[in-house]
């Protein structure tokens, strides 16, 4: 990573501080809206929302299906902060801007990070718009040195080395689980290993085949740094991945992924997924506070 790239406390601290300075509200739990997911932020009650490009230091969003807002309000009288759109290596900003919102979170208080996205299926068994529950990522870019740790480490966020296992929170899975149960959606619920890699381009299906042997379930371009940075500065985690195309994996298959048949699984399940959330948060042991 180059020095332009670095972030230091202070500008993390400068948009808490303006941001705090904004709303009242003082969010215990942040959500990231994966594509065309950004409809979870709608059922915020009490809304306070910013457009990214009027938050001070936060980057732009410039994907279809990625609003670029950051709403404020409460889910079911929990106080929570949404990102409508999300941040991806491929639209050419440097990990530490893609993960910059993670930290100034922490800076806001938030605990439990909430992470969604729209994942294409290498296991066999899944079907376009199952949700799966991330148990455990691969986080290729990272693997090959693109870390969003990289450069000088911050002690005031987290330890220089940072173990991974049990990023993903099992009891917040467990309570998913028993969630999807109750309320009947447990035909369309996976739980496995997400895979992040670099984008844009989907996979080749040699590519897809070597990250199924990898023991990958779901493919996708985001996701792996937000957690990475989250639980470095030791935030609780919980990821969804909405299942939203098959990989092609086999050389008979004529099959062509694009992001508008992505966009449009994504909002055919939308509605599901805000329930799941809404339940999710609802039954998270945290008190509220304001300003
Ligand atoms: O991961 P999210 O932001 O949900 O978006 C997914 O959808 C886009 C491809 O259609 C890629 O950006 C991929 O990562
Ligand atoms: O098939 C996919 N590959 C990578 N990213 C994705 N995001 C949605 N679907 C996919």
């Amino acid at each position: 990573m180059h020095s332009k790239d670095q972030i230091c406390h202070d500008d993390y601290q400068k948009t808490a501080d303006w941001l705090l300075s904004q709303t009242q509200h003082r969010p215990k739990v942040a959500i990231i809206c994966g594509s065309g997911l950004g409809m979870l932020a709608d059922a915020l009650k009490l809304q306070d929302s910013f457009h990214y490009a009027d938050i001070p230091g936060f980057p732009q969003s410039t994907v279809q299906g990625h609003a670029g807002r950051l709403v404020f309000g409460e889910l079911k009288g929990k106080t929570c902060v949404c990102m409508q759109g999300r941040f991806h290596m491929y639209e050419g900003h440097s990990l530490s801007k893609v993960t910059f919102p993670v930290r100034v979170f922490k800076l806001l208080g938030v605990e439990t990070l909430i992470v969604t996205n729209a994942a294409g299926a290498l296991a066999d068994g899944y079907c376009n718009g199952d949700i799966m529950i991330i148990r455990d990522h691969i986080n290729l870019p990272g693997l090959a040195g693109l870390n969003p740790l990289n450069g000088p480490n911050d002690d005031k966020f987290g330890p220089r080395f940072p173990p991974m296992s049990g990023v993903y929170d099992q009891d917040l899975r467990r309570l998913a689980k028993d969630i999807c149960k109750s309320l009947d959606f447990s035909q369309f619920l996976q739980e496995g290993v997400y895979c992040m890699v670099g984008g844009p381009n989907f996979e080749s299906i040699a590519e897809a085949r070597f990250l199924h042997k990898l023991g990958a379930d779901a493919v996708g371009m985001s996701t792996a740094p937000e957690v990475l940075v989250a639980s470095h500065c030791g935030m609780k985690v919980f990821g969804l991945s909405l299942i939203t195309n098959k990989v092609v994996k086999d050389y008979e298959d004529t099959e062509k992924v694009n992001h508008e048949g992505v966009l449009g699984v994504s909002k055919m399940r939308s509605e599901t997924l805000q329930t799941l959330v809404t339940e999710l948060v609802s039954r998270l042991d945290i008190n509220n506070n304001t300003a």
